[in-house]
């Protein structure tokens, strides 16, 4: 990520489905809000109570704390808490900590007076002006240098400003939403972290499980990259074979959303048909021999891929229904155990339940066309 500071693009993109999050045309075009905060994808139970905190939290001026793994969508959980605020029409700014270079970062911030150093030409705003009512999203904020750390605890007390070269106190009015993938709590302990700066950003705290622990997440994010990219490709509808998703859910995805996002860009980009294949997407340490391992063995799961690869789309589903239903209720509805019978993983079982509105609690069923 770059230095630059990034308001909502100008790409609005609406989704359609039922489980796609998705904001009223009209506001959308008010806001110019770019793709990733017009259609986010919640689906896995994990995914689902995330969003209703994100809700929660959304309409106070709270300070929100955002901790994930790279890639988790800690932006884009941001953008979403922004827009469901009362400051949404105005600026939301995002700011990499961690790119900026030591020396600029102040003048970054706060902004600083023509001749303030060498090189300041112009006086010039910093975010915090910039984000003025608005938002200002602070990535990586375990990176901030501790001399750093002490000025920004003074703006969050005082809500003001100093300009670098200046005095002049100036009033800022910006709700905090800063983010991290380290253990903040440990560089505390280090002292690489300020423990007042740490309470002060931890008013209200959002944790985003990493994708390998929302399995429900994987298909519906498969197709609805699938659908964004086909589009700015200007391609017809790709499908993706049951082979691929039998990969794609068994994979650990360390690199989060954003990897499987890639993923399935460059599958599109390579792939020589209009369906997906487990060979068209290069998933680091899985070898094509090994995916095809994973589905070549007795399960009964890899029988009906097999046989069923060629078959229409909607036969295949309504026998592989019928199969997981079937072993769902021999086993009394004991997951563990369903998972052991049909020889797959526990994270395929909770998936396929999913998309067949098996699980308990789920009303009625979808496919994971309803999200594409
Ligand atoms: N729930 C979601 N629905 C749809 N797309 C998502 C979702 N979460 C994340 N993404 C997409 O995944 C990509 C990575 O998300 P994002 O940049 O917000 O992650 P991050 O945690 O901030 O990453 P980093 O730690 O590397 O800065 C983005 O393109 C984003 O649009």
């Amino acid at each position: 990520m770059n230095t630059v500071f990034k308001p909502y693009s100008n790409d609005p993109t609406a989704g359609q489905a039922s489980s796609l999050l998705t904001f009223d045309e009209k506001l959308s075009r008010s806001l110019a809000l770019s793709v990733r905060a017009t259609a986010l994808v919640f689906e896995d139970p994990v995914s689902r109570h995330l969003l209703e905190q994100m809700e929660r939290i959304a309409p106070s001026d709270a300070t929100v704390l955002i901790i994930g793994e790279t890639g988790t969508g800690k932006e884009l959980v941001a953008r979403h808490i922004h827009a469901l605020s009362s400051r949404k029409n105005n600026t939301f700014g995002a700011l990499n900590c961690a790119a900026l270079s030591e020396n600029l970062i102040e003048s970054e911030l706060f902004g600083h007076e023509k001749g303030a150093f060498t090189g300041a030409l112009a006086s010039k705003e910093g975010w915090f002006e910039t984000a003025h009512k608005g938002s200002l999203f602070l990535d990586e904020v375990g990176d901030l240098p501790l001399a750093l750390q002490a000025k920004l605890l003074r703006v969050l007390q005082e809500r003001e400003v100093v300009k670098v070269g200046s005095r002049q106190p100036v009033p800022v009015d910006v709700r905090i939403i800063a983010a991290t993938n380290v253990n903040l709590e440990e560089a505390v302990a280090a002292q690489h972290f300020r423990a007042d700066l740490y309470y002060r950003f931890n008013v209200a705290m959002i944790q985003l499980a990493p994708l390998r622990e929302r399995p429900g997440d994987i298909l519906p994010l498969t197709h609805h990259f699938l659908k964004m990219y086909a589009e700015r490709l200007g391609y017809a509808e790709v499908a993706l074979s049951p082979a691929a998703m039998h990969v794609l859910l068994n994979y650990d995805w360390p690199g989060n959303i954003r990897e499987l996002e890639n993923a399935v860009h460059r599958a599109l980009l390579i792939c020589p048909g209009n369906v997906l294949r487990p060979e068209d997407f290069k998933l680091s340490g899985v070898r094509i021999s090994e995916q095809a391992n994973s589905i070549s063995t007795s399960s009964l799961e890899t029988a009906l891929h097999r046989l069923f690869e060629q078959a229409p789309p909607k036969l295949f589903e309504v026998i592989e229904e019928t199969v997981i239903r079937s072993a769902f209720e021999y086993c009394e509805k004991n997951q563990v155990q369903t998972a052991r019978m049909l020889d797959i993983s526990r994270n395929v079982l909770r998936h396929k339940l999913n998309h067949y509105g098996l699980l308990p609690g789920k009303q009625g069923k979808f496919t994971e066309k309803d999200v594409a």
